[in-house]
């Protein structure tokens, strides 16, 4: 069997270079994911905005249907779990929801305010 660790338990440098040189990608990833989904916000808040001053509903379930489908399609091709890129996104729209209705409610600060 192949050790990468010596015997007083220190990891080998080349195995600690290799760790370090992954986690930078690991970092440098979850700061697009953190950008990209500041970004997706930025545009449902308008999107909640748009909806609050229209009398439109919150959440809007064809249109989850379409999106979720999608997803799955392009987490397949991407050889990510489909089941898993579903629950993130119901994760995250479950939460534009919550701002939405927010909105409507014109408990965010710049809401259109109460519905008549
Ligand atoms: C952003 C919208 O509002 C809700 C949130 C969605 C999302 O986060 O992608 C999709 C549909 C709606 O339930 C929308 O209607 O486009």
């Amino acid at each position: 069997m192949t050790t990468s660790s010596t015997a007083t338990g220190d990891v080998d440098p080349a195995i600690r270079a290799e760790l370090a040189r992954l986690r930078e990608s690991i970092d440098n990833i979850d700061a697009a994911v953190v950008h990209m989904l500041a970004e997706r916000f930025k545009c449902t808040q308008q999107v909640g905005h748009l909806k609050a001053a229209h009398q439109l509903p919150p959440a809007d379930p064809a249109r989850e249907a379409q999106q979720i489908a999608r997803l799955r399609s392009l987490a397949e091709n991407a050889r990510l779990d489909p089941a898993f890129a579903e629950k993130l996104l119901n994760f995250i729209i479950a939460e534009v929801i919550r701002h939405h209705e927010r909105i409507a409610d014109g408990t965010v600060n710049g809401a259109t305010g109460p519905r008549e």
